[in-house]
């Protein structure tokens, strides 16, 4: 794995256009002593990654949907209009582009491009030994055994806020101290809303989550709770706890990010305000922090703190989730990939915010008939036709 106490660390940045692209770059531009720029990648917003590519000075400009001719106008273009001259990156295009680029030579790769394509990426960095800051958490999750097989100890550096704080909690005590991990929600904009009141929710009050702004596909998922669902098999893999020792709690000014209880009966929590500034700064220069990344809590004003149950009838989806987790194999893949294509139904207007997770919960039932369901020494074929599978059966069960 490659040496990262060095001060000064060459990230790449994969999905710099998005919402924990842009926060890294602000990292970034703020302390140009610890980070560098060596490679910045996006799916189509040319404009901006363009822009960034300029201010940034990135070496590597990579772009999925691009051609060399687009992403060098592009470029340009950007540079023309900040006054730029000598400015000649080497660019990358096509589907594999973020995966090229993750194979390069840097101190870390951030992943936060959005959805299972982040996978070949994930699994490109740590091929070549790069420290991975993971905020593309379906990479890890649908890869499973696959991503832990290539990740050497402490490889991989959570960028999820929560378990960015299970890792800080973590430096609290042995792991064999560890009792459960309590893994806090939001509980999303219709926390507290029975089923039959979800039934004629929106998009747009589905995007409107209560604390972060973030890609479309998570912030419906913090709404349905799949983001939860995903994060518990997320946290599974991450630090080795079996599912029945991770709690979720919803918990909705999201000023502590998780938790993690000791057998003595102590528990660590994390806290900060809603933010990704801090987990975003720490999966690039962990185990160091970097000063004033985010504003502290302010502890002189009158606050409240609330928990609560999770409603498990009304959002199924973690339920769900613990299940094809402990199935493991391809199972996580399934769920992964139909919730993709049920929320982008959702978003056209296709289907409801009930049958999101309903469709997914329709597509697994149907992959226990499937042979490779039981796949156990889980190979990228595997997991690559598993997602395939799913992604057709959500789509015959979904109106065009
Ligand atoms: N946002 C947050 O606060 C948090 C996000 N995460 C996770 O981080 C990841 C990113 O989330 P978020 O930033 O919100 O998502 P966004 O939708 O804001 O950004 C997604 C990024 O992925 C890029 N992208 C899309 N397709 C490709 C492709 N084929 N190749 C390369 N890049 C591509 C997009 O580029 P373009 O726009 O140019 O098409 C964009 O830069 C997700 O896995 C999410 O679950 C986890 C915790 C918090
Ligand atoms: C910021 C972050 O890590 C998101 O995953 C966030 O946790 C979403 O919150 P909920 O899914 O709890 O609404
Ligand atoms: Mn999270």
């Amino acid at each position: 794995m490659t040496d990262t106490s060095a001060r000064l660390r060459r990230i790449v940045l994969l999905g710099s256009t998005g919402s924990i692209g842009t926060q890294a770059i602000d990292l970034v531009q703020r302390n140009p002593d610890r980070f560098e720029v060596v490679g910045l990648s996006a799916g189509s917003n040319l404009d901006l990654l363009a822009e960034q590519a300029v201010a940034l000075h990135a070496p590597v400009v990579a772009a999925a949907s691009a051609t060399q001719e687009s992403l060098a106008r592009a470029v340009a273009g950007a540079a023309d209009a900040a006054g730029v001259t000598a400015y000649d990156p080497e660019l990358v295009v096509g589907p594999e582009a973020s995966t090229t680029l993750a194979a390069r030579e840097a101190d870390v790769v951030v992943n936060g491009i959005t959805g299972a394509i982040g996978l070949e990426p994930t699994l490109a960095a740590l091929r070549a030994g790069t420290t991975l800051a993971l905020a593309n958490k379906e990479s890890l999750i649908i890869g499973g055994p696959l991503v832990k097989a290539l990740a050497a100890p402490g490889q991989i550096v959570p960028v999820d806020s929560e378990h960015s704080a299970i890792a800080q909690c973590l430096r609290g005590g042995r792991g064999d101290e560890v009792r459960r991990l309590v893994v806090t929600a939001s509980g999303g904009p219709f926390r507290g809303r029975s089923r039959a009141e979800l039934a004629g929710v929106t998009p747009q009050q589905a995007l409107a989550h209560p604390n972060f702004s973030m890609g479309r596909v998570i912030t419906t998922n913090s709404a349905t709770l799949v983001n939860k669902g995903l994060e518990v098999i997320e946290a599974h893999l991450l630090f080795d706890i079996p599912f029945e020792r991770i709690d979720v709690v919803v918990h909705p000014q999201q000023m502590i990010h998780s938790m993690v209880e000791f057998v003595d009966g102590s528990t660590i929590a994390q806290a900060g305000p809603p933010r990704m500034l801090v987990p975003i700064a720490l999966g690039m220069s962990w185990p160091e922090r970097i000063a004033d990344a985010d504003v502290p809590v302010d502890w002189t004003t009158v606050q409240s703190w609330e928990f609560e149950p999770l409603d498990d009838e009304a959002f199924p989806a973690v339920a769900l989730a613990r299940r094809v987790g402990e199935a493991g194999g391809t199972w996580p893949a399934v769920y992964n990939a139909a919730n993709e294509v049920a929320v982008d139904a959702f978003h056209d207007g296709r289907i409801g915010f009930v049958d999101i997770v309903d469709t997914v919960a329709k597509v697994v039932d149907a992959y226990a008939a499937e042979p490779a369901s039981r796949a156990s020494d889980l190979t990228l074929g595997d997991v690559l036709a598993a997602d395939a599978w799913a992604r057709a059966a959500a789509g015959r069960s979904i109106p065009a």
